[in-house]
């Protein structure tokens, strides 16, 4: 992949990506720039721990750069766009992270037919098993939504999807891992007030999670006849998920799942209010 490819936003996402695509030797370091708006010491953080470039936003050289991607909260979109616009020719691709922003709003900010990739990935790219969506813009050409996949792929499994299944995407996968370790945040108190030492309490549920995601994965049966094959009649596990189901554990996760994919709604349409007008 002999692309030049900087990242503009310095934060947890961004060294996860960056973690994944070094690890998978796909994209090599030097192919690597990372920037943000102003911590130094972050950058040369990421510099030395990745062996890839770190720069100021005034030292980015724009026009060796085929690759930008957005990194920064939601929030930073806007300088951000207007601070590119004047840079960009149209062979660059913009490739953006962040949650609830469009591919038609970042179009509308970028020089006429840019193109715009919208991804999301989650923070398990850190460890090369992200699962992260694709949603190409008006203007992305196919080459360029092949390329984004193979990058994405580098750090996990990604999927191409309409634009408007982002929002429960972003539910599922960008939001998901908090559940889980919200999830191992209860295990580990369990094992710790029977007595586990918290080491060991943290290590048996991750390997239970971890067992349990890869019999999904990897046998050709579904989650429903997996459940039925641990639950003996009046059994332990009988008992459990009757107290699952007593305190609702089905549906907080099915609220949790929804309540983010709002969230993510909510925020494109607060991006599609015009700005208040100042007097
Ligand atoms: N953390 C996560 O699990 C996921 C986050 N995302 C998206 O990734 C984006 C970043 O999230 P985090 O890494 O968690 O945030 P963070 O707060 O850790 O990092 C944000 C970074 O952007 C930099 N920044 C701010 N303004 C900037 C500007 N004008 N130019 C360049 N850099 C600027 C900051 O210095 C910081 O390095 C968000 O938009 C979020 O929606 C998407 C999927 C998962
Ligand atoms: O919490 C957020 O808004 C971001 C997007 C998905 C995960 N983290």
């Amino acid at each position: 992949m002999a692309q030049t490819i900087a990242f503009l936003g310095a934060g947890s996402m961004a060294e996860a990506m960056i973690s994944g695509m070094v690890q998978s030797k796909q994209v090599t370091p030097n192919q690597i720039i990372v920037s943000n708006r102003s911590n130094t010491n972050r950058l040369n953080e990421l510099k030395y721990k990745y062996g890839i470039q770190a720069k100021k936003r005034e030292q980015l050289d724009f026009e060796k750069i085929d690759l930008f991607i957005l990194a920064m909260k939601p929030k930073d979109i806007d300088s951000v766009l207007e601070s590119l616009k004047p840079h960009l020719n149209p062979q660059q691709t913009i490739i953006s992270v962040l949650a609830g922003i469009s591919t038609s709003y970042m179009e509308d900010h970028l020089p006429e037919k840019q193109q715009v990739i919208r991804v999301m990935p989650n923070t398990s790219s850190m460890i090369g098993e992200s699962a992260t969506a694709i949603a190409p813009g008006a203007y992305a050409p196919k080459d360029r939504i092949t390329f984004t996949k193979t990058l994405m792929e580098s750090f996990g499994e990604a999927y191409v999807i309409d634009e408007d299944q982002m929002d429960i995407f972003t539910g599922i996968a960008g939001s998901g891992p908090a559940y889980f370790y919200n999830l191992m945040e209860h295990i580990e108190q369990a094992g710790l007030e029977a007595g586990l030492d918290s080491e060991i309490a943290r290590s048996i549920g991750a390997q239970t999670i971890l067992g349990a995601a890869k019999m999904i994965q990897e046998r050709d049966e579904s989650p429903t006849e997996l459940r039925e094959n641990v639950t003996s009649p009046n059994g332990t596990t009988a008992a459990g998920l009757k107290a699952l189901d007593k305190h609702r554990g089905g549906e907080a996760i099915t609220a949790a799942i929804k309540g983010a994919a709002t969230r993510s709604k909510e925020m494109a349409k607060q991006m599609e209010k015009p700005p208040l007008a100042t007097h």
